[in-house]
């Protein structure tokens, strides 16, 4: 591909990151990521806002210059050679946060400057920009200037910009975010297909749990400039690898417990012992249970274990808020046809068939058989 090319057949994996770390004035906002993305893989980013999300997605193209570890695009080093650069940029499209439109443009104007270069012909350009943004649902809007358009008509050109020219490897930081939820789910859908038809590797930086979902067939939560967890959306909800992963995705309440017998016991209930669980080194009373909404039920009795506090309606379902006797809180998912007023004493208990995971200072003791991270070849 280019005269610097580490490996003569491309690696399954498009992007290898070892150890990258990136310091704004001082301030460790990257710190330390390693992680392989394979050839056709859509990767998602999580994380609470200033957890490094953009800056780590923006080092992949070079927008920002990592100060330490090795990023490699498609066998291309990443490093201060400009000519490296260059190759990584041609075929990586950007969707950034900020649209970065041209003003003095029309859209189709703007979707053609990604697709000027690297086609020969004209038709197949003007097919490709028609397509763009009749994929983002623009067809009638081609001639306007950006003031002449919403903040979401917008970002739907900025995204037909990076789609055009049908690139190999696409960067997303928050494509959707100035959509309403109708549009963003119709577009988020379409674009995945889309870009899964092409065979393209996707990486996409959002805040939106119900997108990440949507779109990933992995994620990576990130916590201070650390990817805390990487693995499938069922992955991370089910087996979260720390407290943190627990509560970010999805809702998650801790509650003490303790080894009796054969059991793992808590105030909702208990679940058989695992010896795959064993920790000799720590002691028994440092021990938690994660439990997700999902995984209570509840009844009303007056020899229960708690009190009705909260009820939130959320359309299909329930959303119960019970203080537990011990003083503790956990939240309860029922239907939307079981109606409990505050103040109602019920028995909370594990629903058959979830199974809590145990946790030991922040970190989960159940290893879910994980993703392969390592590379076919580096
Ligand atoms: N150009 C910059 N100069 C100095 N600090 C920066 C710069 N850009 C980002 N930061 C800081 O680096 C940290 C990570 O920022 P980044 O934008 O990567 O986070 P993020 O996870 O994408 O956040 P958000 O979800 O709010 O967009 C933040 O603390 C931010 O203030």
């Amino acid at each position: 591909m280019t005269p610097t090319d580490v490996n003569a057949a491309p690696p399954d994996d498009i992007i290898i990151c070892r150890d990258v770390h990136k310091w704004y004035d001082g301030f460790h906002a990257v710190r330390g990521v390693t992680t392989y993305v394979k050839r056709g893989e859509v990767v998602i980013i999580i994380g609470p806002s200033g957890s490094g999300k953009s800056t780590f997605i923006r080092t992949i193209n070079r927008l920002e210059r990592h100060e330490r570890g090795q990023i490699i695009v498609d066998g291309i080093p990443l490093t201060d050679d400009v000519r490296n650069i260059d190759a990584v940029r041609r075929h990586v499209g950007m969707v950034a946060q900020s649209f970065n439109l041209f003003p003095h443009m029309s859209a189709l104007s703007n979707v053609a400057q990604n697709v000027a270069f690297g086609l020969e012909k004209g038709r197949q350009r003007g097919r490709l920009m028609a397509e763009a943004l009749q994929l983002v649902n623009l067809e009638g809007y081609a001639a306007r200037y950006p003031h002449q358009l919403s903040g979401g008509q917008q970002q739907r050109v900025a995204l037909a910009r990076a789609l055009a020219p049908a690139p190999d490897l696409i960067l997303m930081d928050e494509p959707f975010s100035s959509l309403d939820a109708g549009l963003r789910g119709q577009l988020r859908a379409e674009v995945r297909a889309i870009l899964k038809e092409r065979g393209a590797t996707v990486i996409c930086v959002t805040h939106d749990q119900e997108e990440a979902m949507q779109l990933a067939d992995r994620m990576a939560v990130m916590n201070e400039g650390r990817i805390e967890q990487l693995g499938s959306p069922e992955q991370v909800f089910n087996y979260p690898d720390t407290r943190f992963a627990a509560e970010f995705f999805g809702t998650a309440d801790f509650l003490p417990a303790w080894r009796d017998g054969a059991y793992l016991t808590s105030e909702v209930g208990r679940i058989p012992w695992s010896e795959a669980w064993a920790t000799p080194s720590r002691t028994d009373d440092e021990l938690q249970v994660m439990v997700r909404p999902d995984c209570l039920d509840m009844e009303p009795e007056e020899e229960g274990n708690g009190v009705v506090v909260q009820r939130e309606f959320l359309g299909a379902f329930n959303l119960y808020s019970v203080g537990l006797d011990s003083g503790r809180r956990v939240q309860v998912m029922q239907s939307h046809l079981a109606r409990f007023d505050p103040g109602t004493r019920v028995r909370t208990f594990l629903r058959e068939g979830h199974q809590p995971l145990p946790f030991i200072d922040g970190q989960a003791l159940v290893d879910e058989p994980a993703y392969a991270t390592e590379p076919d070849s580096s």
